[in-house]
């Protein structure tokens, strides 16, 4: 028979460290000791979801995403630490082996070694505070002298020199939000956030201004009632690029979490109805939340395929937008993510070409799709990535059919400098924008019915008159 646990054994046991193993019973701390003891436990268990997920190629949520959770208390330090970790990391585990000193126990809590190791070479003072703590400070001497024979052989003078190596990108870019007009006008929120931060208005659109590089709003009240949105420049032009009129039917076809939809609600100005397709039905609660936040009412939520949704239904007859932003790869918003941080990332090598092909596939599936709907009149195209076959190769490919429906290419934003790379002839109406410059890597095509073709199924005059003057007044009008 199991020996039954005692009361002390069982409270320990529910003393989780935080990195999903049992540590000993938390030391008594106080102040900063206390709040970096808890810190390196809170970023060890982000860290571990992101490292899995990274390994697996199935990142559950970004970096940034998992420290807004409110279940993270410290969420400055322990995003730090997870940042300077992660930058740190090929350094961090060449000296880890090395050195051997970790044996299996502490293999299993290797986040947690990851970011203690960090704060005992880079970063704060550690005080030996919990088990692991105690175990690495042990072998603090053995740590930094591996350091420095790593340094030695990799010809380089210090830490900076050995991270460059890895080149990584400067993500010191500003940040954007969106103003919310179903809630807020620009100028009250302008006014708003100028009592506190630096703010201008971006001059490609209205409804979107700039704050200093870092600028934290994740609390913000205007962020959290809804007035404004912390989305970026790049993924705020897609709905202008379409400008449904207000009053129209538009589909979002793959929406969730739902920014673009709630931003073609306040481009509607709360008229019309917006179809909201989700395929995910996890994220159609996120969906059904960002819908909430927004104050639209006219957003009916779908979670259907948007492949499965019958174009000929008479509920969907009256279509005249279709806004297509599916599934890809995401590698052109991977450094605002912080996913260059990731060892996946870090040597460049996301070329996970079966997979880039499997994306590529639906998402020409589900633009040809979005062109089969019968009263539609302009559909947007968009992906956050940077691939030519997620983009200028998917437009390619379906333009033929679309230009068989009486659709052209058209240019959104005319005044915009990045376009589509020239693979072939129209390619310059395309948008791009650039994740250097620009903060994320963002792909958009605007497809338009020529306006003749947009005439002739008004049918304003019938095809056979018996009055000649009319007749010919048609066909001047629509051509033959
Ligand atoms: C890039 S995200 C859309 C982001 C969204 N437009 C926004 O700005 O918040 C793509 C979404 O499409 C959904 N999706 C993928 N395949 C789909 C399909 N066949 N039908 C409908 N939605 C789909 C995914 O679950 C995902 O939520």
């Amino acid at each position: 028979m199991g020996r039954v646990p005692t009361k002390q054994q069982k409270n320990n046991r529910s003393k989780d460290g935080g990195d999903g193993t049992q540590e000993k019973q938390k030391p008594s701390l106080k102040g900063a000791e206390r709040s970096a003891y808890f810190a390196r436990r809170e970023a060890a268990k982000v860290l571990r979801v992101v490292l899995q997920g990274d390994a697996n190629r199935r990142a559950l949520a970004s970096i940034k995403s998992l420290i807004y959770k409110p279940s993270v208390r410290n969420k400055k330090a322990t995003f730090a630490l997870i940042c300077q970790t992660l930058k740190h990391l090929p350094i961090i585990k060449d000296v880890l082996e090395a050195s051997s000193i970790l044996n299996t126990k502490w293999k299993r809590q290797q986040e947690l070694v990851y970011i203690i190791v960090y704060d005992i070479l880079f970063g704060q003072a550690v005080a030996v505070a919990g088990d692991a703590e105690k175990y690495l400070m042990r072998h603090k001497n053995a740590l930094q002298s591996t350091l420095k024979q790593l340094l030695l052989r990799r010809n380089v003078k210090n830490v900076e020199q050995l991270i460059a190596l890895n080149q990584l990108p400067d993500v010191s870019l500003p940040r954007y939000v969106r103003v919310n007009t179903l809630k807020l006008d620009v100028d009250s929120a302008l006014l708003e956030l100028k009592e506190k931060y630096s703010v201008e208005k971006d001059d490609l659109l209205p409804d979107l201004l700039i704050l200093p590089p870092g600028t934290d709003l994740h609390d913000h009240p205007l962020v959290n009632n809804g007035s404004i949105f912390m989305q970026g420049k790049a993924s705020s032009m897609v709905a202008p690029a379409l400008n449904p009129e207000p009053g129209w039917e538009v589909i979002d076809a793959c929406a969730a979490p739902g920014n673009k939809t709630v931003h073609l609600a306040a481009l509607m100005k709360r008229k019309g109805r917006i179809i909201a397709c989700e395929l995910n039905k996890q994220r159609i609660k996120r969906l059904k939340e960002t819908i909430k936040l927004s104050g639209a009412s006219n957003i009916h939520v779908l979670n259907e395929d948007f492949l499965n949704i019958d174009p000929k239904a008479p509920s969907y007859s009256k279509v005249k937008a279709i806004l297509l932003d599916p599934s890809c790869s995401g590698s052109g918003t991977a450094a605002s993510r912080l996913d260059h941080l990731l060892p996946s990332k870090a040597a460049g090598q996301d070329t996970d070409m079966e997979r880039l092909n499997k994306l590529a596939a639906f998402q020409r599936k589900a633009l040809q799709h979005a062109l089969s709907f019968p009263a539609v009149e302009k559909i947007v195209y968009s992906t956050c990535s940077i691939n030519q076959i997620e983009n200028e190769d998917v437009i390619k490919s379906v333009l033929p059919i679309a230009e068989s429906h009486g659709f052209e290419l058209v240019n959104p934003f005319a005044e915009w400098h990045c376009r589509g790379l020239p693979v072939f002839k129209g390619s310059e109406n395309l948008v791009r924008t650039d994740p250097a410059a620009d903060g994320e890597g963002f792909f958009i095509a605007l497809f338009a019915k020529k306006k003749n073709v947009q005439k002739k199924k008004k049918h304003f005059f019938p095809r056979i008159h018996t009055d000649p003057f009319r007749t010919w007044l048609y066909y001047r009008l629509n051509g033959p």
